[in-house]
């Protein structure tokens, strides 16, 4: 309950004193409803179907109010009257039904904002560490049952409300009637606590299977050519089979949990209609039209007891997705940047003379395990090109995300132009950067678009530009749509080459003092790859270009190498002094790449 309340209280803070509106409109519409079938005494009466002899205590009192008029006329009285009653309650319910949409609109756009902010100031550490996938459940699928849940307590509360005014009307009818008819729901009410209880777990379940779906299901549509080109999709199939065979077994446990439950509440509700109308007549002299009456509260009563119930195995069902999302806004907040004094428009930092490594060492499991980065001194002339290389695993990815501020060293820290970066200049250290990551990501929106994304006042003509430089202004003016082609899942498909030099001309048009690339040439053939590097050589003197490199013949005009190897720097300095000591470790890695290449040609 206590994730529940959690977002009940965000709820009632985004909605304030329109939340009261609200449920005291509900609790006008059920008091018009219950007193238009109060009406239904004096009108039973005059139209003959009782006696009017028959109405005692308040129900006389209700007649007697009608003594003076002609049948005639008391019959008009009370039709309007109850007529009014009807209009006033349905206007009273539109309205509120309305109000309550509002509500629930604007407190669901406030919880996704607020869910999708704490995961963009999260720092980058907290998304290495997640599953992408459950990212997307939390955020999606459970984000969504979490607004459900809360429009299920609205709808309780609301329940609830009409069911304690009629119940205090039965009871101002009938209070020892009442009270023994309450008496068995409460029995019933411990009785169904087991079927809330299962539904709980069964929701844990739904949870559970729509991570492992989500999850299960992107990976394989994004690995599709392993898939079959390694002839997987027998062993797929069974996979999701195995899945959906969970996910029946848990729905169908769950329909069974509440169709029992509904059972039972619809068994006890014929048996204790029929208890309590012998009982009336039997113990408790109640006269026929009371009587009557009270049938007729309990017939509409007994159904929203039915209703709190399964309303309660409902919400226990989506706990699970509260509990998940709030967990999910609580690491993320955790994790949050804290970046002081700056706001998100910062100027972006110049970086005139060079980028310094004061003795980095870095750890992903903090405490626990080997360092991935050890003493890392390391100097990076500004408006050059500046090569990392290694063997897999050497540490060059974690190296540039430290260098890029997006991971904070455990020891040491990066220094701009003598300034050291810190929380309060994070920011505009960010901001002169551009990046080009080792699988080019576009969004789902025109080339046009992607591009003026980076830089807001970017014109046609800048975008050109920045096109011709990253050599993809010709096919761009190829397609039928020019700038306004739209790429992305949804959009034309683009060759890996063609993609990487979009991305390329995206961190260009920003105009960046510092420009990383991460193996960036990896998805390029050679004539562009030939290109890109024509592009990078065009760069080098007006920006500070860092490369990730795999492929050494791409760093050839680097002014300064880097060679790693198990988290350390073993080399340094310029391509054809390391390349011309043999013994070097960049002069085996060039050895051994050239050996490849000869195997390949071979
Ligand atoms: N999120 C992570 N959590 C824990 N360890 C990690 C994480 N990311 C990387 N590592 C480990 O840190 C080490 C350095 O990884 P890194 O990705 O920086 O190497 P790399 O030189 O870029 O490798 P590659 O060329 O294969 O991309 C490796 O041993 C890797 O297993």
């Amino acid at each position: 309950m206590k994730y529940i309340m959690h977002y009940l209280r965000k709820l009632h803070a985004s909605s304030g004193a329109a939340l009261y509106v609200n449920v005291f409109g509900m609790a006008l519409s059920s008091l018009l409803e219950s007193a238009s079938l109060l009406l239904l005494v004096p009108l039973l009466g005059l139209i003959g179907i009782v006696s009017a002899g028959a109405a005692e205590g308040m129900l006389e009192k209700l007649s007697g109010m009608l003594d003076g008029y002609s049948t005639l006329h008391a019959l008009f009285i009370v039709i309007g009257i109850y007529l009014l009653a009807t209009l006033a309650q349905n206007l009273v319910y539109r309205k509120m039904m309305i109000h309550n949409i509002r509500l629930q609109q604007t407190f669901s756009k406030k919880l996704r904002l607020e869910a999708y902010k704490s995961l963009l100031e999260a720092e980058w550490l907290f998304f290495m560490r997640k599953r992408n996938t459950d990212l997307v459940n939390t955020m999606t699928i459970e984000l969504a049952r979490v607004l459900g849940a809360v429009q299920l307590s609205l709808q309780l509360v609301s329940s609830t409300i009409f069911t304690v005014i009629q119940i205090c009307i039965a009871v101002w009818i009938s209070p020892l009637l009442t009270l023994f008819v309450l008496g068995c729901g409460l029995l019933l009410g411990v009785f169904s606590g087991r079927f809330i209880k299962r539904a709980k777990q069964l929701g844990n379940q739904t949870s559970m299977h729509a991570q492992a779906y989500l999850a299960g299901i992107s990976d394989q549509i994004n690995g599709m050519k392993d898939i079959k080109s390694n002839t997987l999709e027998q062993s797929r199939l069974a996979w999701l089979s195995d899945l959906t065979d969970g996910m029946v077994k848990e729905q169908m446990s769950y329909i069974r949990n509440r169709m029992n439950s509904q059972l039972l509440y619809k068994l006890s509700s014929a048996g204790l209609i029929a208890v309590f109308i012998l009982a009336g007549f039997a113990f408790f002299q109640t006269q026929g039209i009371a009587l009557l009456i009270i049938t007729i509260i309990f017939a509409r009563l007994w159904p929203r007891f039915t209703d709190i119930q399964s309303n309660l195995e409902q919400l226990a069902a989506k706990i699970p997705a509260c509990q998940s999302l709030y967990n999910m806004q609580k690491e993320s907040l955790h994790a949050a940047e804290r970046l002081r004094g700056e706001s998100a428009d910062a100027a972006p930092m110049l970086l005139e003379r060079n980028i310094v490594c004061r003795d980095i060492t870095f750890r992903y499991d903090k405490g626990r395990g080997n360092c991935t980065l050890r003493d890392i001194r390391l100097h990076i002339p500004a408006k050059g090109m500046t090569a990392v290389v290694g063997a897999s695993g050497a540490g060059k990815s974690t190296l540039i995300d430290i260098i890029m501020g997006l991971m904070q060293p455990d020891e040491g820290y990066i220094e701009v132009d003598g300034t050291a970066i810190a929380r309060h200049n994070l920011l505009a250290y960010r901001q002169a950067i551009s990046y080009v990551p080792q699988e080019p990501f576009l969004f789902n929106a025109s080339i046009r678009e992607n591009l003026a994304m980076l830089n807001l006042e970017a014109t046609d003509e800048m975008i050109w530009e920045a096109l011709e430089f990253a050599s993809c202004a010709e096919f761009v003016r190829k397609l039928p749509d020019g700038l306004d082609t739209v790429i992305g899942d949804r959009g034309i498909r683009l060759s890996g080459g063609e993609r990487q030099r979009l991305v390329l001309a995206r961190a260009i048009i920003r105009k960046p003092s510092i420009l990383v690339l991460d193996e960036a040439t990896s998805a390029l053939d050679v004539e562009n790859e030939l290109r890109i590097q024509e592009a990078i050589d065009r760069l080098k003197g007006n920006m500070t270009i860092i490369v990730v490199a795999h492929r050494l013949s791409t760093i050839r005009n680097a002014d300064k190498v880097i060679v790693m190897e198990e988290g350390r720097i073993a080399e340094e300095g310029e391509f054809a002094k390391l390349a011309a000591n043999h013994a070097s470790l960049f002069g085996q890695l060039l050895q051994k790449q050239a050996e490849l290449r000869a195997e390949a040609s071979a």
